[in-house]
């Protein structure tokens, strides 16, 4: 197998989407999925590298796993669904923490999925999108989370990293709303955020940081006494 250059991580609640964006992407479709164990990922050659994208699982017994997934990232995609603010929340409160381990130099981009199921009709057309389920809107809900709560969402996350706003890539830039379902803007995200990578993966090679994932940093989540893991 070759070996990655760089690595982007998906982090994100359980059910928001993660496995499915990155199936839309790879394998060109949407096809049910079973909630992740773990990880896995998925390698795509980008220009002259090789970019690992690890699709993490959003379970609260897998959290432990997440920063050791992280470790020396160059892209963290943290994905929520438009239809649940608690997703978003989430992001925050249990998601960022995890990216500790990242390359100091990480990009975040934040991304809204199942955009499908919303009643937003003023999608603008996108030749990414391969079927039309996007034109109906009948019976569609109204959508939980605005683009302005993700532009918030990253402007804490410059806080909480301590970085300029001038020196990072601008936070409309690094919010998208994507649906698996559709294939709306999944390209245009993976491929943004590959363009992105390239200088970091370019400075990462020339100073040979550790790219493998260490099981031994893994520590499992303490048992309750119902069983459940805390
Ligand atoms: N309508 C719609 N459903 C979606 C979309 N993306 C994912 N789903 C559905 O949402 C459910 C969860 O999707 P997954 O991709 O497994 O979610 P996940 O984030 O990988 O979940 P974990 O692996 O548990 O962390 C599945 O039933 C998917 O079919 C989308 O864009 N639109
Ligand atoms: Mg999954």
């Amino acid at each position: 197998m070759k070996k990655p250059d760089g690595k982007v991580v998906l982090l994100g609640d359980m059910n928001v989407g993660k496995t499915s964006l990155l199936h839309r992407y790879m394998e060109r479709r949407f096809q049910e999925t079973v909630s992740t164990v773990g990880g896995a990922f998925y390698l795509k050659q980008w220009g002259p590298y090789n970019i690992s994208i690890w699709d993490t699982a959003g379970r609260e017994q897998f959290h432990g796993l997440g920063s050791m997934y992280c470790r020396g990232a160059a892209a963290v995609i943290l994905t929520y669904d438009v239809n649940s603010l608690q997703s978003l929340t989430e992001l925050e409160e249990r998601f960022l923490a995890l990216t500790d381990s990242a390359s100091a130099d990480c990009i975040f981009a934040i991304v809204g999925n199942k955009v499908d199921l919303t009643d937003d009709c003023a999608l603008p057309p996108d030749e990414n999108r391969p079927e039309k389920s996007v034109a109906s809107c009948g019976s569609k809900v109204r959508k939980q989370v605005h683009a302005e709560d993700a532009i918030a969402l990253y402007k804490k996350i410059l806080k909480y990293k301590m970085l300029d706003e001038k020196d990072v890539p601008a936070a409309e830039k690094m919010c998208f709303e994507t649906s698996a379902k559709t294939g709306y803007k999944v390209d245009y995200l993976f491929e943004t955020v590959f363009e992105m990578v390239v200088p970091i993966i370019v400075r990462q090679k020339a100073e040979g940081p550790p790219q493998t994932v260490d099981i031994t940093d893994y520590k499992p989540a303490k048992r309750t006494k119902s069983g459940c893991c805390a």
